[in-house]
């Protein structure tokens, strides 16, 4: 009888002993490892009922696994990554797997790809989205890269996955790091999203004088509509929340400045690479570096202090902010899947966007009631060349474009940054402009530069002496 384990994991932090519990729960006999013997210890208290156990060595783990050895890291991503793989390499056999589904840079995944598998070992970058409840009970993960490895560890995959109408969250992305690009994406949304979310409490808060309860009620009303999704609903709890030190709202005592660990700006890069714009999900990047400079924005409300106009008649305007956020919410998935479908061209990740915005719509951070229209507008049209070409969609965006404009206006008008907002309805207007005004930057590049121009009425590159030619 074959005592070995099917899989085993590198990293027991929140994500690895979640998804590893997950596994034992799904009847997967299955190992971990990990250099802090306190998290061998929690895992083996939380899973007590599975008799599951880990190493504190690495050799002993290695040995403990069937061939050709499954290996999942869940470890830092960064030059952690690369030090675990070199530790691991020595200790592997030919067709072995290891599969990194921490947060990694996608060029970094296909620079181990490439090295790997040199030395005849399979590795593939799998994203993975859920968080620690997800890992536990049922994340969506992005696999991408070597696709035999995959099929060997697709059936664990599958069980441990989130299910929406019995369909696995997991399905195979792609070639390359396509799998890490996806996840990288898949936060970039996520960060858009979350900056609409603090946009809207800053409105309610700051324009219309909610307190944290009204707040809490008028997002929990929203997340039993078009709006539900998991970032509104954990929003929503956190304004019910008290701090045990004051008594207070934890909310009100948390500093200010968010922090990041990297692939949201990552996203942001990468677009600037490709000129595949995604203004909302840059500024939502721009946001938290801007919250870092507390003590300037301390100093500077002394200096440029500004009286905010309270907004009249709440009960209209929750209405209309209501339809503002899901026209950004539509245009946050709109440049995060316009990004993918130029990444998978440049690429050549061979990207299916049905399939992609199908393993989104449950168990992972950006799930949401609004992918499932998006799916369904992926399923109709799978070369959909924007979300905004969808026919249902575009009903969608006519009806709530109006709140939209509104909710902007009365922002800058009370002197409320919404940074997302504006951008994701700006955005929307240069995409619906047939006839932009970037016929006079050409015209500039030229009359600078000599960088030539194109014409509307003739073929060809052309070139004028702009100085001279024409005055009047
Ligand atoms: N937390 C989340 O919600 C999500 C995280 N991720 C990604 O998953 C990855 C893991 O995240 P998370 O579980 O939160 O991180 P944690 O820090 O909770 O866990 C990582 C674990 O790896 C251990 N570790 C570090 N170096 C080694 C090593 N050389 N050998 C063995 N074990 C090692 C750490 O030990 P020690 O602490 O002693 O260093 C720690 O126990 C990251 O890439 C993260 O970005 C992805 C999706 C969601
Ligand atoms: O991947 C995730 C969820 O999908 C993580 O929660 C992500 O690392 C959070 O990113 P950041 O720390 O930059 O806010």
């Amino acid at each position: 009888m074959n005592n070995k384990y099917t899989l085993g994991m590198i990293g027991l932090g929140t994500m690895g002993r979640n998804l590893l519990l997950n596994m034992a729960d799904n009847g997967f006999k299955v190992t971990g490892y990990d250099k802090d013997p306190k998290m061998l210890k929690k895992l083996e208290e939380d899973g007590k009922s599975h008799s599951l156990i880990g190493f504190d060595s690495l050799e002993d783990f290695i040995q403990s696994l069937e061939l050709p050895r499954r290996i999942v890291l869940l470890v830092p991503a960064g030059a952690i990554v690369d030090s675990v793989i070199k530790e691991l390499v020595p200790l592997l056999e030919k067709d072995d797997m290891i599969i990194d589904s921490g947060n990694s840079h996608f060029t970094d995944t296909s620079r181990r790809a490439t090295e790997l598998a040199d030395q005849g070992i399979h590795f593939f970058g799998m994203g993975i989205s859920g968080g620690e409840e997800g890992a536990r009970f049922g994340p969506s993960m992005m696999p991408g890269g070597d696709k035999k490895a995959y099929e060997a560890v697709k059936p664990i995959l599958e069980a441990v996955s989130a299910k929406v109408n019995g369909d696995p969250c997991v399905t195979y992305i792609g070639p390359g790091a396509s799998g890490h690009f996806v996840k990288m994406v898949h936060n970039g949304i996520e960060y858009s999203m979350m900056q609409l979310l603090a946009e809207t409490y800053d409105l309610l808060k700051n324009g219309l004088g909610y307190n944290n309860d009204q707040i809490y009620a008028l997002f929990e009303k929203w997340n039993n509509g078009r709006l539900k999704s998991f970032l509104l609903e954990v929003t929503k709890d956190i304004f019910k929340v008290k701090d045990e030190k004051t008594g207070g709202f934890l909310l009100d005592y948390v500093k200010d400045e968010a922090k990041s660990k990297g692939t949201g700006k990552w996203t942001s890069q990468v677009s600037m690479d490709l000129q595949l714009p995604i203004p909302t999900i840059n500024e939502s990047v721009s946001a938290r570096d801007l919250s870092k400079f507390k003590a300037l924005r301390v100093s500077l409300s002394k200096s440029l202090p500004h009286e905010g106009i309270k907004i009249e008649d709440s009960s209209a305007f929750e209405i209309l902010l209501e339809q503002a956020l899901y026209f950004a919410m539509i245009t946050s998935y709109a440049q995060g899947l316009h990004l993918l479908e130029q990444a998978s061209v440049e690429f050549k990740y061979e990207l299916n966007l049905k399939e992609i915005s199908q393993i989104w719509r449950g168990g992972c951070i950006i799930r949401a009631e609004l992918l499932e229209d998006i799916y369904q507008a992926y399923t109709k049209q799978p070369a959909l060349p924007h979300l905004y070409a969808d026919e249902s969609i575009q009903q969608q965006l006519k009806d709530i474009l109006p709140g939209t404009r509104a909710v902007v206006i009365t922002a800058i008008q009370n002197g409320i940054a919404v940074p997302c907002f504006a951008s994701a309805l700006t955005y929307y207007d240069s995409l619906r402009t047939a006839s932009s005004p970037l016929n006079l930057t050409q015209a500039q590049r030229d009359f600078f530069g000599a960088h030539t121009f194109e014409r509307i009425d003739a073929e060809g590159i052309f070139h004028a002496d702009w100085n001279s030619k024409n005055l009047d």
